[in-house]
C-alpha cells in the first residue's frame, strides 16, 4: 500500500470537512500541530493536501513547483471568471503562460506601476481630505475608507478614471460585492462530485446564474464604452484600453478575445481590491494596538517628511521602518492565508509520502507566520525582528510569503505594496490616532472572519487627532 500523509479521523462520505471550522487556516493549524506539517485530509471526496511549515511550503511552491502549479476547476470562480479564461483560475498550460506574460509585460510591470504614480498619490491625498473632514465628528470607520481608497484606486487604473461619472459605476462595487461573497462562500458540489445536483438544492446554482448575467452586463458595457466612445484623445489610459489596443494589434503573439478582457478585468477586482484594502486594515488596526511602534514609526516618517505635509513616493525608500511594520502585518494576517487553492497535476511524494495526483493544495501560510521554531514570541507585534533582516515577501523566503511563491506567485506585489504604504504613511504623518476613549488599545478586537480573504471580523473605529509640524 502506498504511504500516505498523517489525516485526522474522517466520517463517511464528508471526510474532514467537518473539521474546518469557520476559520480554516486556524483549524488547520491545530491539525497540523498533531498531524505534522504534512497532512492529507479528504474533503468530501477530494484528497486534499495542506503543508504548514516553510521547508514544506518550499517543497511545493520552490522544488517541484512545476507540477503543484495548476487550479482546481471550483464551481465559482470556474463560473465568474469565464470559464478559467483570466490568469488566477487559469488551469497550468499555455492559455496561462500568455496570460502570465501579457499582465507581466503590459499591466503590471514595474514601468507600468510607475506610470500610475500620480493616481496613487491623488487618491491618497483624497483619503487624507476625507479624514480631514471627518475627524471632528468621532471615530473614524477605517475599514471603509481602506476600501473606498483601494477600490477607487483599482478602478481607475484598470477601467479608467471616466468610470466613477457613469451611472454604471455604483453597480461595479455592488456586483464586485456580489462575487466576492460568493467566491467566499462554501460550495459543496465541489467537494461531492457524485451530487452536482447539490448546488441546484441550495440554490447556489440559480444565484450563480443570476450574477454571472449581472457581471457580464456590467462588463460588457464598461468594454462597450470603451471601444466606441472613449478611444484615443487625452484621457488617463486604463487596462481595458491596455488591452483593447493589443487585441487588435496584430503583430503581437497574443491572442485576446473580449471574454479574455472581461475575465482579466475581473482578477485585478476579484484579486487585487479587496487584499490591499484588507492589508491596510490589519496594519493600523496592529499600530493602534500597539502605540509604540504607532510612536516610532511617526517619528520617522515625520523626520523624512521635515515640514512638508505630504509623503510622495520618493520618500517611500528611505522608510524600512515603514516596510518592516507592514510586513510584520501581513506575517501575523495574510489576507490569503491558505494562498489560492493549487492542484497537483501527476503522482509524486514528499518526504517518502505518495501525494495522488489531483490533489487540492493548501498551503497554510498563516500557520508559517506563527511557527514558533521560525518566529521568536510569534503572537507579538515586534516589527523590530524585520529590521537588518534580508527577509522579504517576494516569495524566495519560504516563511514568509503573503504572496506565494514560485510560477504562481501573486503578479501584483509591486502594484499594491507602494499603495499600501503610501497611504499608511501619509495617514501617519498626518494624524495622531487611538481607539475611541471607552476602549483600551491593548483590547481591541482583532477576531478574524474567512472568506474571498480574512479580514478583521469587526470594523476598525479610530479617532483621528491631527497633527502640525
Ligand atoms: C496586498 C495585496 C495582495 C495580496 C496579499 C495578494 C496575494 C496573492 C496570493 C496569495 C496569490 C496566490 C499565489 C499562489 O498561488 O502562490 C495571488 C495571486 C494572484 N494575484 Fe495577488 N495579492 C495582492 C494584490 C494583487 C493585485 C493588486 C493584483 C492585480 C492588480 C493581484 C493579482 C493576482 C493574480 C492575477 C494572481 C494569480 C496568479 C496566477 O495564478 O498565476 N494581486 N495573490
Amino acid at each position: 500500500a502506498k504511504h500516505l500523509p498523517p489525516c485526522p479521523p474522517k466520517l463517511p462520505l464528508i471526510g474532514n470537512l467537518h473539521q474546518l471550522g469557520h476559520l480554516p487556516p486556524r483549524s488547520l493549524h491545530d491539525m497540523s500541530k498533531k498531524y505534522g506539517p504534512i497532512m492529507l485530509l479528504q474533503l468530501g471526496n477530494v484528497p486534499t493536501l495542506v503543508v504548514s511549515t516553510a521547508d514544506m511550503a518550499a517543497e511545493v511552491l520552490k522544488t517541484q513547483d512545476h507540477i503543484f502549479s495548476s487550479r482546481p476547476a471550483l464551481k465559482v470562480p470556474k463560473r465568474l471568471f469565464y470559464g478559467g479564461k483570466d490568469i488566477a483560475f487559469a488551469p497550468y498550460g499555455e492559455y496561462w503562460r500568455q496570460c502570465r506574460k501579457l499582465a507581466a509585460l503590459h499591466l503590471l510591470s514595474s514601468k507600468k506601476v510607475q506610470s500610475f504614480r500620480h493616481i496613487r498619490e491623488e487618491e491618497v491625498s483624497r483619503m487624507i481630505d476625507l479624514v480631514s473632514s471627518k475627524h471632528t465628528l468621532g471615530p473614524i470607520d477605517m475599514t471603509d475608507v481602506f476600501s473606498f481608497l483601494s477600490k477607487q484606486t483599482i478602478c481607475r487604473i484598470s477601467i479608467g478614471q471616466h468610470s466613477a461619472k457613469e451611472d454604471w459605476y455604483k453597480e461595479i462595487g455592488a456586483v464586485i460585492k456580489e462575487c466576492s461573497l460568493m467566491m467566499g462562500s462554501f460550495n459543496p458540489g465541489d467537494y461531492f462530485a457524485w451530487l452536482p445536483w447539490l448546488s441546484h438544492l441550495t440554490g447556489l446554482e440559480q444565484k450563480l446564474n443570476r450574477t454571472c448575467e449581472w457581471l457580464d452586463r456590467v462588463l460588457d458595457t464598461i468594454i462597450e464604452k470603451h471601444t466606441k466612445e472613449l478611444r484615443g484623445g487625452e484621457r488617463e489610459e486604463c487596462f481595458v484600453d491596455i488591452m483593447l489596443n493589443l487585441m487588435e494589434d496584430e503583430t503581437t503573439d497574443i491572442d485576446l478575445g473580449r471574454d479574455n478582457i472581461k475575465a482579466i478585468i475581473m482578477d485585478t477586482f476579484g484579486a487585487g481590491t479587496e487584499s490591499i484594502s484588507v492589508t491596510m486594515n490589519w496594519v493600523m488596526a496592529e499600530l493602534i494596538r500597539n502605540p509604540k511602534v504607532m510612536k516610532k514609526l511617526q517619528e520617522q516618517i515625520r523626520s523624512i517628511a521635515c515640514s512638508r505635509s505630504l509623503i510622495k513616493e520618493e520618500d517611500l525608500t528611505k522608510m524600512a521602518h515603514l516596510k518592516a511594520v507592514i510586513k510584520e502585518a501581513l506575517r501575523l494576517h495574510p489576507p490569503g492565508p491558505l494562498l489560492v487553492p493549487r492542484e497537483l497535476i501527476q503522482d509524486t511524494t514528499i518526504k517518502g509520502y505518495h501525494i495522488p495526483c489531483g490533489a487540492l493544495v493548501l498551503v497554510n501560510v498563516w500557520a508559517i507566520g506563527r511557527d514558533p521554531k521560525i518566529w521568536e514570541k510569534p503572537d507579538d507585534f515586534r516589527p523590530e525582528r524585520f529590521l537588518g533582516s534580508q527577509v522579504d515577501y517576494k516569495g524566495q523566503d519560504f516563511e514568509l510569503i503573503p504572496f506565494g511563491g514560485g510560477r504562481r506567485v501573486c503578479p501584483g506585489i509591486g502594484f499594491s505594496m507602494p499603495i499600501v504604504e503610501l497611504a499608511i504613511a501619509n495617514l501617519l504623518l498626518r494624524f495622531d490616532w487611538s481607539v475611541a476613549d471607552s476602549w483600551k488599545a491593548e483590547e481591541m478586537n482583532m477576531e478574524e472572519v474567512f472568506g474571498l480573504t480574512m479580514g478583521k471580523k469587526t470594523k476598525l473605529y479610530a479617532v483621528a487627532t491631527p497633527h502640525y509640524p
